[in-house]
């Protein structure tokens, strides 16, 4: 139990470093964040519900005022703003991310983490992140995810890097991964 609330609490710490990292804001105010990274993270490394867990955690700060998201921003106006999909999706992202390391874990873990954190990381949280820049740009759904389509690179290359910091975190420490205490 203690052990699950300090994790939980480190992967909330571990997405609001990744917000040092500078972000580049696109023109329709949607970053480019490192953070996206760490939602990946906390699915693969903590499982679906301590993943959800860490993330919810995160937002919570957020949205008491502190300024963890990059670029140090927070408040309950981020919630308000044409990023407010994205975070609503990402303990949704997180929680599917797990929830597909969990069910193939026996699986070659880079492939697998990997995998789950497009899934979880792309394929989910861009549903969610296209309904919310549509509504609070007033664009259509197909003109919203033309906009999001421009992070689907790096954010291949962020999944490819959760799927290989999993494994060496795995391989490093075994118990570290998807333990259950
Ligand atoms: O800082 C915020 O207000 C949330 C930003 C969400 C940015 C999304 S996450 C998925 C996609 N990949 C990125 O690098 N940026 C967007």
């Amino acid at each position: 139990m203690e052990r699950n609330i300090a994790l939980i609490a480190l992967f909330a710490a571990l997405i609001a470093a990744l917000g040092l990292i500078p972000k580049v804001t696109l023109g329709f105010g949607v970053p480019i964040t490192a953070q996206s990274l760490g939602v990946m993270l906390c699915g693969t490394v903590l499982g679906a519900r301590r993943g959800a867990l860490a993330v919810l955690l995160f937002l919570l700060l957020v949205a008491m005022g502190l300024p963890l998201l990059a670029g140090g921003r927070g408040g309950l106006g981020v919630f308000a703003s044409p990023t407010m999909g994205f975070l609503v999706g990402f303990p949704i992202a997180a929680f599917v991310t797990g929830l597909i390391t969990e069910r193939w874990r026996n699986a070659p873990l880079t492939l697998v983490a990997g995998i789950a954190s497009a899934l979880g990381g792309i394929v989910v949280l861009y549903a969610f992140g296209t309904a919310g820049l549509a509504l609070m740009l007033e664009k259509s759904l197909p003109e919203a995810a033309m906009l999001v389509a421009a992070f689907i690179p790096g954010d291949i290359l962020k999944a490819a890097i959760a799927g290989m910091l999993t494994s060496a975190l795995a391989r490093a420490r075994p118990a570290a991964v998807l333990s259950r205490s």
